[in-house]
């Protein structure tokens, strides 16, 4: 088959430009989640966007599909200059996911973010006991967004549960045989924990995926760059991945010093160890031997004390609102701060202190309720939470219209 070039259907940027308001982490009737007015040109529901279903699309070849079920591997060797395989179900009708990727791989958006001109601040380097993984080569300041990846495989997670073990394997080295250099996803790293029998392709995409949403669906996610990241229980960056045009980028959310290990969290950030560990030995096939990890016992258990503080404080948060006692939700929620403080959780402190704004918001002092924006808003760009940023400083004109 011949790669085709890339269509024109693109969905027009300015439809996708993210204008709505993010939920809090915490989520409750009473506190708005939401306090901008002037939502407007939002439709985050992009598949209402895509054009007419195209049979041809973006794909250099008649996919492969695993007959007599619906999913196929589809492979782009254009996007991005290196191409990119999903596999998925095929399209139904025209608001699939597939269609909602086909438009993006057929378009040209122009990169999300600039990054500085010159040699990256970073290096891939052999880690004691991790294989490879990210160093900083300078100083990466925090907020700074230095890595920008695409993905180069998208496999949807309903997938295993909806085929046999045989199919399954066939269409994800299918997908990473059919790029242009299948070597940048297969040589990636394999399980560290199960030395078995697993087939390359489908050991590279279980331990080095994320999960990612698409169209309303959930994929995993192969971004060959960032794959090389290793995790850490206490990271020092995280990444944002862009359903618009399947980029995702890392941003530091503190100061990275030359020398320094670049992480990101694998699993969500308020978990105990008892919880993390088997997670990541379950769904990323290793023994976590990060900094917090291989602390002595007393400062494990003083960090895991802390997570199941964080944990239960947001509950009893949310029942002060519903007694309307805003002034116990307000001290709770200040104690939730300085908790999340104290652990060095650092991407979190922008929403807490946006939560505490809205507390002050449902309890009628907009003036609080606005030094309290105004500290999220200054998080938020401190560690380059754009959406935060443009979702707060709507919120703060509008209450300083309202004064
Ligand atoms: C997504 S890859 C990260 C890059 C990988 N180290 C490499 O050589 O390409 C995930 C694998 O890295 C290793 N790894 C990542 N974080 C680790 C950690 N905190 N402790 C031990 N191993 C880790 C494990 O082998 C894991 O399966």
């Amino acid at each position: 088959a011949t790669p085709q070039d890339d269509g024109d259907n693109a969905i027009p940027q300015k439809h996708l430009q993210w204008t709505g308001c993010l939920p809090g982490p915490l989520v409750h009737a009473s506190i708005p989640t939401c306090v901008t007015l002037a939502a407007s040109g939002l439709d985050r529901d992009h598949d209402k966007l895509l054009p007419p279903a195209d049979t041809a699309g973006p794909w250099a070849y008649a996919p492969f599909c695993a007959d007599p079920t619906p999913y196929c591997a589809f492979t782009s060797t254009a996007f991005q200059s290196r191409g990119v395989s999903v596999i998925t179900a095929k399209p139904s009708n025209s608001t699939s996911a597939l269609s909602l990727i086909a438009s993006i791989v057929s378009s040209r958006f122009p990169p999300p973010i600039r990054l500085p001109s010159g040699n990256p601040p970073y290096e891939v380097r052999e880690i004691k006991n991790k294989g490879l993984g990210v160093v900083a080569t300078r100083k990466i300041p925090r907020g700074s967004k230095f890595m920008l990846d695409y993905a180069m495989v998208l496999a949807d997670m309903e997938m295993p549960s909806k085929l046999r073990m045989a199919q399954g394997r066939e269409l994800v080295r299918r997908a990473m045989d059919r790029l242009p250099d299948p070597e940048k996803v297969l040589g990636l790293a394999r399980s560290s924990l199960t030395p078995d029998k697993t087939p390359a392709a489908e050991d590279v995409l279980r331990t080095n995926a994320f999960e990612v949403e698409l169209g309303g669906k959930r994929f995993m996610g192969l971004f060959p760059d960032i794959a090389r990241i290793n995790h850490a229980c206490k990271p020092s960056a995280m990444t944002k991945f862009n359903a618009t045009d399947l980029s995702n980028t890392v941003t530091a959310f503190r100061d990275i010093l030359p020398g320094e290990e670049i992480t990101i969290s694998y699993t969500a950030y308020n978990l105990p160890s008892s919880d993390r560990r088997p997670r990541l030995e379950a769904q990323w096939g290793f023994k976590c031997t990060c900094d917090l990890c291989s602390s002595p016992a007393s400062e494990l258990a003083a960090s895991d004390a802390r997570r199941r503080k964080i944990d239960q404080v947001g509950p009893r948060v949310l029942r002060a609102v519903d007694k309307g006692d805003f002034e116990a939700a307000i001290r709770l929620n200040r104690d939730l701060i300085d908790t999340i403080r104290e652990e060095g959780m650092m991407p979190h402190m922008g929403d807490y202190y946006e939560i505490m704004g809205r507390l002050y918001l449902a309890w009628a002092k907009t003036r609080e309720a606005r030094t309290w924006f105004n500290r999220a808003l200054g998080e938020y760009k401190a560690a380059g939470v754009t959406e935060g940023v443009e979702k707060l400083e709507g919120v703060i004109r509008q209450l300083s219209g309202a004064n």
